[in-house]
């Protein structure tokens, strides 16, 4: 049988507001034959599992969903993680650090109890730190584990390019880079606009100002902060985020996204997990793209690093600083 056409399943622990927009993203797409929901709120999962299993018959591809208990993450291929607290307004990814933590011990130990052994993909916040405390917890190879990284941010990133340029975003290469939070960074020096350097496409009109672009990464980079304020919490855009890594590895695409993967020695960095361009496939991290970043770049990425591992620290004493 034809590898990608073979039965595939996802476990999802945590179905709050982010997993139960994945459950959706993935049965409207298709993506997975064998959905399994789990949640310390079993009432939520059981409520959602029906919910969804009532839209099947609307959906693109035959599916199960269910709700289910640790002991059906044995023969999944991935399992995502979404559980967990999110921010509250004015709050930042970093300050989840603890109470995350704590859950997230849990929560791998019950997975590995199980007899896992496929592809972690972590979302919760902050996203960077837990999935490296996932990849330490499991102790499967960093290759089998990662986070959502900075997908959100560069799907965010090229939506306000292409509003700015009125280009369709599927038209333009840009990525966000570093923590997926307040360090992270725009990588301009290699943006295209269809083919065209994004600082040369500029040239077209007077109307194009250098200022504009970090207006542009502000909004990018502050979005999360003026969702929440709005509505409490983002889940739409990590939802469809975390649907299109999932195809990536069911369908070994060799697709190149931004999520966290950790770093050894890739950018001058080691034993941090952190949001770069990489090439994800049935084994998940098949390889990491190393861009051509320019000075500026460089020192930020570093920085964002730094900030990374000052957080790993204090719960994980093999982390050293450079
Ligand atoms: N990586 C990214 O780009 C994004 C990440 N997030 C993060 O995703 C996480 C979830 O956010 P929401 O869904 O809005 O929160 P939520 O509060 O709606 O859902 C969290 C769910 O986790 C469950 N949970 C808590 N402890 C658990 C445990 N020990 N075992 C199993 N389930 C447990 C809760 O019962 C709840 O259903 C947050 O950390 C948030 O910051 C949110 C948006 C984007
Ligand atoms: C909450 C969050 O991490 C985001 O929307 O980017």
């Amino acid at each position: 049988m034809n590898d990608n056409l073979r039965v595939s399943r996802v476990a999802l622990i945590g179905t709050g507001f982010v997993g139960s927009s994945y459950a959706f993203a993935l049965m409207n797409q298709g993506i997975v034959n064998d959905l399994v929901m789990i949640d310390v709120n079993k009432d939520k999962a059981q409520g959602d599992a029906l919910d969804l299993n009532h839209g099947k018959g609307f959906a693109p591809n035959p599916m199960n969903i269910r709700y289910g208990e640790y002991e059906d993450c044995r023969n999944a291929d991935i399992v995502v993680i979404c559980a967990g607290a999110g921010q509250k307004p004015g709050e930042t990814r970093l300050d989840l650090v603890e109470k995350n933590l704590k859950i997230f011990k849990e929560i791998v130990g019950n997975v590995m109890d199980s007899g896992f052994d496929g592809i972690f993909l972590v979302a919760t916040n902050p996203v960077d730190i837990l999935t490296y405390a996932t990849w330490k917890y499991s102790g499967l190879p960093k290759e089998r584990v990662l986070g959502s990284g900075t997908i959100l941010d560069t799907a965010r990133f090229r939506y306000s390019l292409g509003e700015y340029f009125d280009v369709s975003p599927n038209n333009i290469h840009a990525y966000i880079i570093g923590e997926h939070g307040d360090s992270e960074l725009p990588v301009y020096s290699s943006a295209d606009v269809g083919t065209i350097p994004l600082r040369k496409y500029m040239e077209r009109s007077d109307e194009f100002q250098t200022e504009d672009l970090d207006d542009i990464f502000i909004q990018v980079r502050d979005a999360a902060y003026h969702i929440i304020q709005n509505k409490g919490a983002t889940y739409y855009g990590i939802a469809m985020g975390l649907a299109r890594i999932t195809r990536a590895i069911l369908a070994n695409e060799n697709s190149i996204l931004t999520i966290s993967a950790h770093l050894d020695g890739e950018y001058g960095e080691n034993d941090v997990y952190i949001g770069v361009p990489a090439v994800i496939n049935r084994s998940g991290i098949r390889e990491i793209v190393e861009l051509d970043l320019d000075e500026e770049e460089q020192k930020k990425f570093h920085q964002s690093s730094e900030i990374l591992k000052g957080i790993l620290e204090p719960y994980f004493d093999e982390v050293q600083p450079d």
